[in-house]
């Protein structure tokens, strides 16, 4: 733990969708640096987690408040006023449709300066030459310089994610939530993604939060894993503390088979 303000700080945060408690008194804080990998069975709350923090659903009235470096996204079920100022330091990447499919990789990854530009210059596509200078850079950061040109839509969806991510270096992102950003890409463009962002989060200090249906993804690239379970915190600790037994209470008794092929 440091003094430093937390990257995330979620208090007691509570969701319910009809009957469904999707979070069910979620506390979590985030430090600087980190790279946390949120994990748990399909339905234990993941995405909703991460909606919430970044204020893109507001959560229940009974909620406590959410921060992402100190300021409050949302508290009590209300979105904060200030929230789109709020959320320039915050990068969102999804599982997919993160790129406009008919613009080229080079402009979609220029409309993470839209933030900090007049409306006009965005509407009508004139960046200055800083902002072009810097979408070049995060591209060559993300090994994708040589596709700048071509349209987002004929990428693959590997290069697609990495395309995401150069556009959150351009927004400035100093924190980054990705939600299965590699649960449809092949175990190569899986990994590449992976080590974009450890290598990010390494290098420049990029606290990423990340949930993964691979367990041993959340093993190898993160140091913490946070589990949810109907939408509660049921792990918080090294990722190289989930050992089997712990794996199976997560994920319950199929994770055997599943994981282990029921070996003994
Ligand atoms: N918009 C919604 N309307 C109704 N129920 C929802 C909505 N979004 C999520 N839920 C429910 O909330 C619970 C948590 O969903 P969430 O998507 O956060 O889980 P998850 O852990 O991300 O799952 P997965 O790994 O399958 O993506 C689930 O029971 C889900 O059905």
């Amino acid at each position: 733990m440091t003094d430093a303000v937390p990257a995330l700080k979620a208090e007691n945060v509570r969701m319910t969708f009809g009957e469904t408690r999707a979070l069910d008194d979620v506390s979590l804080a985030v430090e600087p640096g980190e790279m946390v990998a949120l994990i748990g069975p399909s339905g234990s709350g993941k995405s909703t987690l991460l909606r919430v923090a970044a204020a893109l659903q507001p959560a229940d009235n009974t909620s406590g408040p959410v921060a992402v470096l100190g300021h409050t996204m949302q508290s009590r079920g209300r979105i904060a006023s200030r929230v789109r100022k709020n959320r320039a330091r915050l990068g969102f990447i999804f599982q997919q449709f993160n790129l406009v499919g008919r613009l080229s990789l080079f402009g979609n990854v220029m409309l993470g300066a839209l933030g900090r530009l007049p409306v006009w210059r965005g509407a009508l596509g004139m960046f200055p030459n800083s902002v072009k200078q810097a979408a070049m850079d995060a591209l060559e950061r993300v090994g994708m310089e040589e596709f700048a040109a071509r349209r987002a839509s004929n990428l693959s969806g590997g290069q697609q994610q990495r395309g995401a991510i150069a556009r959150a270096l351009v927004q400035g992102a100093e924190v980054l939530f990705a939600d299965e950003p590699i649960a449809s890409l092949d175990p190569v463009s899986a990994r590449k993604v992976m080590e974009l962002l450890r290598e990010l989060n390494q290098s420049d200090g990029l606290t990423v939060v990340v949930t993964l249906h691979q367990v041993d993804y959340a093993q190898r690239y993160c140091d913490r894993t946070v589990a949810l379970n109907k939408g509660r915190i049921v792990y918080d600790g090294p990722s190289n503390g989930l050992d089997r037994e712990k794996l199976i209470e997560i994920y319950g008794p199929e994770f055997e088979t599943a994981f282990y092929g029921g070996e003994e």
